[in-house]
């Protein structure tokens, strides 16, 4: 289980809106702090404004690790990695939310309301949640993002 100090924060756009809903009560049941950057409906908006505030909140130490939603999760994700203290990872099953813990230690799930089911998105939260960064050969890599 996640430490339970951990706050998670969780933001989207309007294409992630209705996944980023279902996702808040999972964090919590996860043992989790949640820290919801919006937005409070499904209005259009625009993703970078979201993943800027993310990472705003990660980088001030309000929140330690996030999950950012939007229809693709590719330009939420794109934006997210704009951002030199995020490792954002744009993932699509299980598998690709263990392997971002273990050898990436990314502190960003990403995720497409609009390309995976629910029950699929639930699962790469808990991994991702519940996995650990390896090291190893792998911390000297991940030193090199920067
Ligand atoms: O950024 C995206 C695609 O790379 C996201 O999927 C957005 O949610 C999407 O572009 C929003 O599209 P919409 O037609 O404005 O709803």
């Amino acid at each position: 289980m996640p430490d339970r100090s951990e706050a998670i924060a969780i933001a989207s756009d309007h294409g992630g809106f209705t996944l980023k809903e279902v996702l808040k009560p999972e964090l919590e049941s996860l043992g989790c702090a949640v820290l919801d950057l919006g937005p409070a409906s499904n209005a259009p908006v625009d993703y970078p404004d979201f993943a800027n505030a993310l990472a705003a909140a990660l980088g001030e130490g309000r929140a330690q690790r996030g999950v950012l939603i939007c229809g693709s999760g590719i330009g939420i994700s794109i934006a997210a990695n704009r951002h030199k203290h995020i490792r954002a990872a744009l993932v699509h099953d299980a598998l690709g939310a263990r392997l971002c813990r273990l050898h990436n230690d990314a502190n960003v799930l990403c995720l497409g309301e609009r390309l995976i089911g629910v029950d699929v998105a639930k699962d790469c939260l808990k991994v991702f949640l519940t996995t650990d960064f390896e090291g190893g050969r792998h911390q000297n890599r991940v030193a090199k993002l920067g």
